[in-house]
């Protein structure tokens, strides 16, 4: 059985077949840049509804303190993280023991203790190189929500005592942000392969600068901050059955909108896509390991 295979594969190599295929087919084809950015389009309107449902919560500044009045206490009488950080990590526990985690578009904030049981194995497509599959930046995620977008986000209504609701919607607000922004992951992946020669060559000197130039776009950043300032005006209205809606059309305040979409825009300005080019470098950085 083995000998026919062994004399197919010698002459596929002497005729240069092999090396041809493995260069000229890509490991995983149908990840295109078009594909690639449809799914980013798609994310806006997730972040935006995530902003938007949020904004409806007052601050509720107790469920952030590290050193909360109420949830369990640690080992040695210490408390273990805020509220909403108990919240998130127990969410995702139980999310992992469900099989979010086994598709590589969602990463988790916290290492999952339970395995994944609950569900049917799944076949999840991986189209990301091993060696680089697990770079993230949700450190840097959890810091930017919670520090810089919470305190523009929130309403400011007094603390109504609804921590679990709000926590609720702050897991929204950092999942889709994480899956947005260590997508750039799948669209390193996308560049890489369209362009293995350049990119190689920088990666092997490991040129940061150069990797961050290459991938670039200044035109399809401005696309895409433009868009996502529309869609917090136009998903941010109120609808009525009678005449036009109340609110939303450009020339309104933005204190008309659910979330100001100045705000939104600004995230995605010095945040999202940053954060989402940081997530690119890296993993191509990694991406001959
Ligand atoms: C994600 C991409 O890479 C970069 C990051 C962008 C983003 O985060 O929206 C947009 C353009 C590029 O500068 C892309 O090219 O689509």
């Amino acid at each position: 059985m083995a000998a026919p295979s062994l004399y197919l594969y010698t002459y596929l190599l002497s005729c240069n077949v092999i090396t041809l295929l493995l260069v000229v087919v890509p490991p995983c084809a149908g990840l295109g840049l078009d594909t690639v950015r449809g799914f980013l389009t798609r994310e806006e309107d997730t972040v935006v509804f995530s902003l938007i449902e949020r904004a409806k919560h007052p601050l509720n500044l107790p469920a952030y303190d590290d050193r909360p009045c109420f949830g369990p206490a640690g080992r040695h009488g210490r408390r273990n993280g805020s509220f909403v950080e108990l919240f998130v990590r127990e969410s995702e526990q139980i999310q992992a023991k469900a099989g979010r985690y086994q598709s590589q578009q969602e990463v988790p904030f916290f290492q999952p203790r339970v395995p994944f049981t609950l569900a049917p194995p799944y076949n999840f497509t991986t189209d990301l190189h091993p060696g680089a599959a697990s770079v993230n930046v949700n450190d840097a995620i959890w810091g930017m929500y919670f520090n810089e977008l919470l305190p523009q986000l929130a309403n400011n209504g007094s603390d109504d005592g609804n921590y679990a609701v709000t926590a609720a919607s702050d897991l929204a607000c950092l999942q889709a942000l994480s899956r947005r922004i260590n997508y750039g992951r799948y669209v390193a992946e996308v560049k890489f392969r369209g362009d293995q020669q350049r990119y190689t060559a920088l990666i092997r000197s490991k040129d940061k600068d150069a990797l961050m130039k290459l991938l670039t776009s200044q035109a399809q950043e401005d696309v895409v901050k433009r868009r996502v300032e529309k869609k917090a005006m136009v998903f941010g209205q109120d609808v009525t059955l009678n005449g036009p809606t109340e609110t939303g059309d450009d020339t309104s305040s933005q204190s008309s909108f659910k979330v100001a979409p100045s705000v939104v825009y600004e995230l995605y300005d010095r945040w999202v896509i940053p954060l989402t080019k940081q997530v690119e470098v890296e993993y191509l950085l990694h991406r001959l390991d």
